[in-house]
């Protein structure tokens, strides 16, 4: 197209255009759209013209059998597994499939994997710091050296993650939900637009359940949040919408409610507990 014309169409945003701090356009809802995704691994469909669309700000959780594709979605999201076809947009901008690893996570993606790894050795605030650096083989600065708006977003994240009384102590120490809070904290330095977080809860106690459940409904509204989960107690008591996987594709979305008495979703998590029989 020529540029004379190209600039002619006025429903058209150019680049230079949008707001440099705002580089995520999601005037038209979704952050992330994803649609017609097929991945197959050895001729076999890990995902299978999976149709998904998240709205900005939304927490939503994805629920499905083992070897549903769950993290297979992940993993195309952050583009880490290429899939075979299909779009995968983050706002009307970014077009995801063609960008890296490391340039979707500049562009605001971050992603929790299920094992916490966070820098047992380092305090909870130094972990936090150092999340706020490029290179993560340096740590940077001394307390006395960070400057105003990085030091109160630590305080922010403290405040957020409730580690805020364990900003002094090493890492190590923390509790395995401690440790998963940390790591979300972690994350949330880089203020991302959308986090992807797998199965947090798994070995958690009840109390830590409860907490986590806080911290990701929280989060709802300044960030979108897609969890994974297996736990359907933790899945209930945070979920507004669940996206039901089944076989690669979307088999229900709805409310917990809607989605647990669908029929379909009863067969296929039936089916799973006869197997597991
Ligand atoms: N790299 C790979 N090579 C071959 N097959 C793969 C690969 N990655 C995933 N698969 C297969 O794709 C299917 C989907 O796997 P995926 O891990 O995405 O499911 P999941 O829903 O995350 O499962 P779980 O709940 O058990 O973690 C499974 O049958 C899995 O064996």
């Amino acid at each position: 197209m020529s540029l004379i014309k190209s600039l002619s169409q006025r429903d058209r945003v150019f680049d230079f255009m949008a707001p440099a701090e705002s580089p995520v356009d999601v005037r038209h809802g979704p952050i992330l759209y994803m649609e017609d995704v097929t991945v197959s691994f050895d001729g076999f469909k890990a995902i299978n013209d999976l149709s998904l669309t998240v709205d900005d700000g939304e927490l939503r959780c994805i629920i499905g059998p083992n070897g549903a594709g769950k993290t297979t979605m992940m993993d195309i999201i952050t583009g880490k597994t290429r899939p075979d076809q299909g779009q995968v947009w983050f706002g009307t901008r970014h077009n995801l499939l063609t960008m890296n690893e490391p340039e979707i996570a500049t562009l605001g993606i971050g992603r929790k994997f299920q094992k916490p790894t966070v820098f047992e050795a380092l305090s909870v605030f130094e972990n936090l710091e150092l999340a706020m650096t490029a290179d993560k083989r340096v740590l940077p600065t001394l307390f006395a050296r960070l400057d105003g708006p990085a030091r109160e977003r630590i305080d922010e994240v403290l405040e957020m993650t409730g580690l805020a009384e364990q900003r002094r102590r090493p890492a190590g120490v923390l509790s395995h939900g401690q440790k998963q809070w940390l790591e979300i904290g972690m994350l949330l330095m880089q203020r991302p637009r959308l986090l992807l977080v797998d199965e947090p809860v798994a070995g958690m106690t009840e109390q830590e359940m409860e907490r986590t459940a806080e911290l990701l409904t929280g989060l709802a509204g300044k960030q979108s949040v897609v969890v994974v989960e297996h736990d359907m107690g933790f899945v209930r008591s945070i979920a507004r919408k669940v996206t039901v996987l089944h076989q690669g594709s979307v088999l229900a979305e709805g409310s917990m409610d809607e989605v647990q008495n669908d029929p379909r979703v009863i067969e296929v998590y039936l089916g799973e507990s006869e197997e597991a029989a």
